[in-house]
């Protein structure tokens, strides 16, 4: 991957938007969000985030496109979700085949450390998040300052890893052995009931129906009571 950095409201920005009355968390993601699109450019190929503040991102995109002020832009989705939002706002599609090279990716994270190692994917698109970002010469990171913790892990909510089905149960021991003995560690199976986008699943089967990715793989949710200390 090339460079990556994030963006976050700037001060002034933030300030203006926590001063002004009514401003949401949502405010803070589209102003963002916005500010990331500025540095895209007619003729580019772009990764295409997925989440609520990326969604501001896409549609901002498909606005530009609309009035003209940006053209010839092709993007390639991070999951199944981005693919309808980015097609919902106009946005051309076009997949890692045909352009192995992304010129700009711009998407939330769930958690950014101060070394901006990132946790992505709770909302269950992680693979392919990582494949089109991986290709990008430059990836750009929105999210308001609830996602910026010390240390990943730090905010005692998931890391989630995504695993092929097959086997899956002794790939969670295994995952199991690399942090045993972490004090507050803890890992579980995510189930259709916890992501919301697995909605086939009547309430009492979803207790038991593992969680489906785009990828028809499992996702592995590891908890750290107080995030992971040492190398990563
Ligand atoms: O990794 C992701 C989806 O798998 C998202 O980027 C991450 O969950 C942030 O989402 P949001 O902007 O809705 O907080």
């Amino acid at each position: 991957m090339g460079s990556s950095f994030l963006l976050q409201p700037s001060r002034s920005l933030m300030e203006e938007a926590m001063a002004a009355a009514g401003q949401s968390q949502d405010d803070l993601k589209r102003i963002v969000a916005l500010r990331a699109v500025e540095l895209v450019r007619s003729g580019m190929v772009l990764g295409l985030g997925t989440g609520s503040t990326a969604a501001h991102a896409l549609d901002r995109i498909g606005d530009l496109l609309r009035g003209g002020d940006l053209r010839d832009i092709v993007g390639i989705p991070t999951s199944e979700w981005a693919a309808a939002r980015a097609t919902a706002a106009g946005i051309p599609l076009t997949d890692l085949a045909a352009h192995p090279v992304v010129d700009l990716s711009i998407d939330g994270a769930d958690e950014v450390d101060p070394a901006l190692n990132l946790v992505k994917g709770r909302g269950g698109s992680l693979l392919q998040e990582k494949m089109v970002e991986g290709a990008s010469r430059r990836f750009v990171v929105i999210v308001d300052d609830s996602k910026l913790v010390p240390r990943l892990g730090g905010s005692g909510l998931a890391i989630p890893v995504e695993v092929i089905p097959f086997g899956w149960a002794l790939t969670l021991r295994r995952l199991q052995n690399l942090f045993d003995g972490t004090p507050g560690f803890n890992l579980k199976l995510r189930t259709a009931s916890i992501n919301a986008k697995a909605s086939a699943f009547t309430e009492k089967e979803s207790e038991i129906e593992p969680f489906v990715t785009d990828n028809k793989n499992y996702i592995v949710d590891l908890f750290f009571e107080d995030g992971i200390h040492g190398d990563l």
